[in-house]
């Protein structure tokens, strides 16, 4: 049985219920356990999977939050760089599926928040436990 951390930037309450909810559903469907943690901001995601990862408490990891592009570029930033923090993690062996939705409007982030209706947090969690079976089949 898999332990796997949900790392969300609780940026926005009501988007990260639905997809803590999708991530949570399909860890317990699949027969492992999770906890959570929060952080302010998508930006501070890959620090905290780093940081929990030094722990040897998790087998992997679930990132979650919501990136609606406002006036400035900052949109790039955050979607970039958290997406950049997290793929490097994940070049170096963690598994962690990526759960940051990264929209140009809350309609869009509704949509694929539901885990009725896309559930991107189901999704990464998935893919999270997808890269578990790869390292134990590759012996990582
Ligand atoms: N605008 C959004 C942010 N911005 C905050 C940053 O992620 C970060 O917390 C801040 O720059 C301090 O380091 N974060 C989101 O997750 N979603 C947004 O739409
Ligand atoms: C993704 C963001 O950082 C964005 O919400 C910030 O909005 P703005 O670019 O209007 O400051």
């Amino acid at each position: 049985m898999a332990h796997i951390l949900i790392v969300e930037a609780r940026f926005y309450d009501h988007l990260n219920d639905l997809l803590v909810a999708g991530a949570r559903a399909a860890i317990e469907a699949a027969g492992h356990t999770h906890e959570t943690v929060s952080v302010p901001g998508a930006l501070e995601i890959p620090a905290a999977i780093a940081l929990a990862a030094e722990t040897d408490r998790y087998d992997g990891f679930v990132a979650i939050g919501v990136v609606i592009r406002g006036e400035t570029y900052h949109f790039e930033i955050v979607a970039g760089e958290s997406a950049r923090g997290i793929m490097a993690l994940t070049m170096d062996g963690l598994a962690i599926g990526n759960g940051i939705l990264t929209v140009e409007n809350e309609a869009q982030a509704l949509t694929r928040a539901r885990p009725d209706e896309k559930d991107k947090g189901g999704e990464a969690a998935k893919a999270a436990l997808a890269l578990l079976d790869v390292r134990e089949r590759f012996g990582g």
